[in-house]
């Protein structure tokens, strides 16, 4: 019995394969066979057998999911009592393809939290439908989780922006979504949530004032701002004329993930906590410098230097949210 092969998705960019093949469960059994809905969309039952896969292996039932931004894989390594799954033994998951990335999913808890993160998300450049992007947010969904942690490295355009600092996303710019692409299109499965979701409040208030708080109480609130994320496509960074454009739209920090998983949480009823880590500062203006120019080795670096502050954030907010729960 074969799992999602779906040809037309393939990530092989450094020769590995997407989730299909005859992966077999560590209880033995295997996957159930399906065929893509729509846009790629995984059936509800699909999903199901991966968080019950997760759920059973681990002996967890998560409430906190946390998505961990390139270079930031640091961020599942502060989980306590880790049960890690490389996302090639997960049935019917896909795998990583980008440096930074590790693929693996860890679960476990953070400050007496239940919490599973995502050492690896996958990206539209990998050659992935946005559906399959974000389908993991389903899968933590189903396995009880009820709060987003979506994290991610991104170019700064506003002005004000340091590299090192940090931007908590309080509303986005859905660049892919302009140009008709959605992790929600294709037929709607109510399990999960509404045909028409709306996204004004997308991005919880309480849990970006608590960030605000705990940053005070880190002393970095100087180099915190709250602000506007926009994803484009990728691969390649952003033209002078495209940085120009996104900053007339009110957009401060540019990357390449995010959105689709904000959607696809927010479709499906989770709270959203977001935010971007600086890795590089955007130019907005023509010259002939190659600093101007952004690179992923550069993301890492920064990422890399940046991970102890953003693992406390993450756990300092972990811990408010297990206080009032
Ligand atoms: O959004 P994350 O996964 O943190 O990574 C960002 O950094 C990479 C480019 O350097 C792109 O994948 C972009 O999306
Ligand atoms: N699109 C985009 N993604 C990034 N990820 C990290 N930095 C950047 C950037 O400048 N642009």
């Amino acid at each position: 019995m074969t799992g999602y092969s779906s040809k037309t998705d393939v990530a092989t960019a450094n020769g590995k394969q997407n989730g299909s093949g005859n992966q077999t469960g560590e209880n033995g059994t295997k996957p159930t066979e399906f065929t893509p809905q729509g846009n790629h969309a995984y059936p509800y039952e699909v999903i199901q057998e991966i968080a019950d896969f997760i759920v059973k292996g681990s002996g967890i039932r998560p409430k906190i999911g946390i998505i961990c931004g390139s270079g930031l894989g640091s961020l599942a390594d502060i989980i306590q009592n880790p049960k890690v799954f490389d996302y090639e033994k997960i049935p019917n998951f896909p795998v990583s393809t980008v440096e930074g990335h590790a693929g693996r999913l860890v679960v476990g808890t953070l400050e007496g939290a239940n919490v599973m993160a995502m050492q690896g998300r996958f990206h539209f450049y990998e050659g992935y439908p946005l559906a399959k992007c974000s389908m993991p947010v389903r899968v933590m969904k189903l396995c009880g989780v009820e709060y987003l942690f979506a994290t991610n490295a991104a170019g700064g355009i506003n002005p004000k922006y340091a590299v090192g600092d940090i931007m908590l996303m309080h509303d986005h710019v859905n660049m892919l979504g302009f140009a008709g692409n959605s992790p929600l299109q294709g037929p709607n499965d109510p399990r999960f949530g509404p045909r028409f979701p709306a996204l004004v409040n997308s991005y919880n208030k309480d849990l970006i004032n608590k960030a605000i708080e705990i940053s005070k109480t880190m002393g970095i609130e100087s180099s915190v701002h709250v602000g506007v994320y926009s994803c484009l496509g990728g691969p390649t960074y952003e033209t002078i004329a495209e940085l120009k454009a996104l900053r007339m739209m009110g957009v401060d920090a540019v990357g390449m993930s995010t959105v689709h998983e904000v959607i696809t949480a927010r479709h499906c009823d989770m709270k959203v906590f977001a935010f971007s880590l600086i890795t590089n500062k955007c130019a907005t203006e023509y010259s002939d410098k190659k600093d101007d120019e952004a690179s992923h080795d550069e993301v890492m670096a920064v990422a890399k230097n940046r991970q102890k502050t953003c693992c406390e954030l993450v756990s300092r907010l972990v811990a408010e949210i297990q206080k009032t729960a």
